[in-house]
Parts: structure tokens; sequence; C-alpha cells
């Protein structure tokens, strides 16, 4: 398969053209650039040097769509929202890695980006590909909206729960923490080492642009469900998410039978890891991996059931979960190229 990689100088970019070298069914890839034309990705990325041989060309949708079987577009909102028609009118399929395609609604898009959202239909086109959760669209898509990093933390750890009904859907509270590669490499100030190291950030308060993503999963899921709290914060590491989730039952239920609900909803997926012993994934157990694990505790005392959901921002949240879908569109096996183990410590 020819795969085309816009974005290829930045952090998503380069996670996926790591994954992607060892990918039995790519035999091909371009990168596509609009700063560095030219250049060899190994001047930006230096540990990518054995990695096929990659000359970073012009960005532009129709070579891209023409070149390519399937263009991920690693890129910065706004750009997917005005090129991916363009690619796909020129042949390939895409993997929008960027939030400009997800939401459905595009009032709820512009009210949150701050920005003028794609056309209507190319939204309309794009399947949002949570991987575990929607793989029967995945499989015909031709668009697929990636999911955010921090949706895909939240949503796969809080799935079983509000699918069945068994949460009081105004309870729900999602304290979320993230490295600094998220913020991708052209970030500044924000993940400048000196205001980063020793420190812990709480940011974008009550508005931030995965708040309406999650709420919108939620809601397909299960209609009563309405606004959440999310709080996003900055810790000082490079990758991973945790997301801790604060939610009230509205039925009793034992701790065994909350452990069943997570058994039979990932039983059968690879990449999610339910404990259900009381034990607490930490962020450097899915470092480098496309594994999601979940821990829980229900305290009888408040009623309270306590979710932790960790994932690699780069790896599930962004690069691998793409490959994730590349993979359910193309019939291949959904771990191919994905299957290995975190690296530890
Ligand atoms: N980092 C993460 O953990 C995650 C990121 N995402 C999303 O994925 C996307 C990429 O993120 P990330 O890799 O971190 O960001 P980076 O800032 O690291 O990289 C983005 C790249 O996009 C390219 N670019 C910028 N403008 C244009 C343009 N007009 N046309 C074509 N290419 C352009 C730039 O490369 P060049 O100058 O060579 O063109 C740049 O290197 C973003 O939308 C981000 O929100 C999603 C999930 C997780
Ligand atoms: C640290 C940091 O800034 N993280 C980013 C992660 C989200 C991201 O990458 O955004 P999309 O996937 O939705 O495009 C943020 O909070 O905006």
């Amino acid at each position: 398969m020819r795969i085309g990689i816009v974005g290829a100088t930045g952090y998503g970019g380069a996670e996926l053209l790591r994954l992607l070298n060892n990918h039995p069914e790519v035999k091909n890839i371009h990168l596509y650039t609009s700063s560095k034309d030219g250049v060899h990705i190994d001047e930006t990325y230096p540990h990518l040097k054995t990695v096929y041989d990659n000359t970073l060309q012009p960005f532009n949708s129709k070579d891209a769509g023409s070149q390519s079987d399937l263009v991920f577009m690693a890129t910065p909102p706004g750009v997917s929202a005005e090129h991916t028609q363009e690619v796909r009118e020129a042949g390939a399929k895409v993997i929008d890695l960027s939030g400009d395609l997800r939401l459905k609604d595009p009032d709820v898009y512009s009210a949150w980006y701050k920005r003028p959202s794609a056309q209507a239909e190319t939204i309309h086109q794009a399947v949002y590909g949570l991987s575990e959760w929607n793989e029967e669209a995945i499989r015909s898509a031709s668009i697929i909206s990636n999911p955010g990093c921090y949706p895909t933390a939240v949503l796969l750890g809080l799935a079983p729960l509000i699918q069945q009904d068994v949460v009081d859907t105004r309870s729900v509270i999602i304290d979320a923490k993230t490295g600094t590669s998220g913020a991708g490499r052209s970030a500044t100030m924000v993940t400048h080492f000196s205001e980063m190291n020793e420190n812990f950030k709480i940011y974008q308060v009550n508005t931030h642009k995965h708040t309406p993503e999650i709420e919108q999963q939620l809601s397909i899921w299960n209609s009563n469900m309405g606004a959440i709290t999310f709080q996003p914060h900055l810790v000082p590491m490079v990758r991973g998410i945790m997301a801790t989730m604060y939610l009230q039952l509205n039925k009793q239920l034992t701790v065994e039978q909350i452990a069943d609900l997570y058994n039979e909803a990932y039983d059968n997926k690879p990449f999610v890891r339910a404990r259900n012993n009381h034990s607490f994934p930490a962020t450097k157990e899915v470092y480098g991996s496309n594994y999601c694990d979940i821990g829980l505790s229900y305290d009888e005392r408040t009623g309270r059931l306590t979710v932790v959901s960790v994932i690699d921002n780069m790896v599930k949240g962004a690069a691998g979960q793409a490959i994730q879908n590349m993979n359910i569109m193309n019939g291949w096996d959904e771990k191919t190229g994905l299957n290995f183990t975190p690296v530890y410590p």
C-alpha cells in the first residue's frame, strides 16, 4: 500500500513514520511539508535515519491524493478542513489526526475551535475512528476522523458504564493529565523546559476543545448524557495521558458486576487491558505502545466509582490508533504493525 503523510515533520507524523516502518503491508511512503521542501526527514529526526529514503516534498492535495492510496493528515487545525475533499478527489482515502472533522455540528466546532469548520459534506462523510467501538463503520469509511488523545483515554474508560446506563449522567467529572508532546513540536513557551520542569499546570479550564468531542460520543451511547466536567493538566513528562474519572452510579452494583461490564466490553479487544484487581495503571505501563490500560475502584462509603485510564498520547492517542484504523479499513488484523509491548522502564 502507498502511504502519504502530511505534517511528517511534526510529532504525530514522525510517530506514524516510526510505526509504519514496521508495517508489513506498507511499501511506499511519501512525506509532505509546507515548509521544508527537499529536506531529508533524518535532518529533522536523526532517529529515523534508517527509515526508508524519505525526502520531504511540498504538500499539495493533488499530488498527495494521486501518489498514495491512503493519506494521513498530521497537521494543525484548519489544514484538513481545507484539503481533505481535494485529497479524496485525487484518489486517496484520508485519516485525519486533527480535530477538524470530529464534531458533527459545524457550529459547535466553530465555537470551541474558534475558526470556521470544514464543509458539512466532508464532516458528514468522516467516520469517528474510535477503533474499539466503531469498527463496522470504519471498515467501509473513506475518511476517518481519528479521535483526540484525551477523548480516546476518557471514552475507552467510560464506555462500558455509559453504554449500560449505570451512571448518574450529571455526575461525571474527568480529571486528566498529559505529557508535553501533546502540544506538538512547534509548541514553545507552554512546554518550555523552564516552564514545565518541576511544575504541574491546569490549563484551558472548562474551555478545552475535547469537551464537546467527549460529550458527543457519550450522548451517542446514552441519550441521557448531558454536559460533563473535563479539566486537563500538564505534567512534566513527555508522553502519556492519565484520565481519572469520578462518577456516581444510578443503581446498586457489586464490584464484581462492575468488573464484568469491563470484561464483557473488552475481552476480545486486544489493545484495551481492563484490570479488576484493584490495581491501577501508570502511564509508563503503556509507554510507546498502542494499549489503553484501565483500573477502577468503587467506594462504598461515598457510592462513587473512580475509573483510571492511561494511554500513550502519541500512539493510542494519535499515530497508533490511526494505523489500527488503517488496518480495519483494509480488512487486516487490527494488530498488524502494532503488536509490541510497552517500553519499560
Ligand atoms: N501530539 C499529540 O499527542 C497529538 C496530536 N494530535 C493532532 O495531530 C495533529 C498534528 O499534531 P502534532 O504532530 O503534535 O503537531 P506538530 O506541531 O508537531 O506538527 C504539525 C506539522 O504540520 C505541518 N503543517 C503546518 N501547517 C501546515 C500546512 N498549512 N499544510 C501542511 N502541513 C502543515 C508542519 O510541518 P511542515 O512545517 O513541515 O509543513 C508541522 O510539523 C494536530 O492537529 C494535533 O492536534 C492528535 C492527537 C495527539
Ligand atoms: C499539552 C497539549 O497542549 N495537549 C493538546 C492535546 C490535544 C491535541 O493534540 O489536540 P487534537 O488531537 O484535538 O488536535 C491540547 O490540550 O490541546
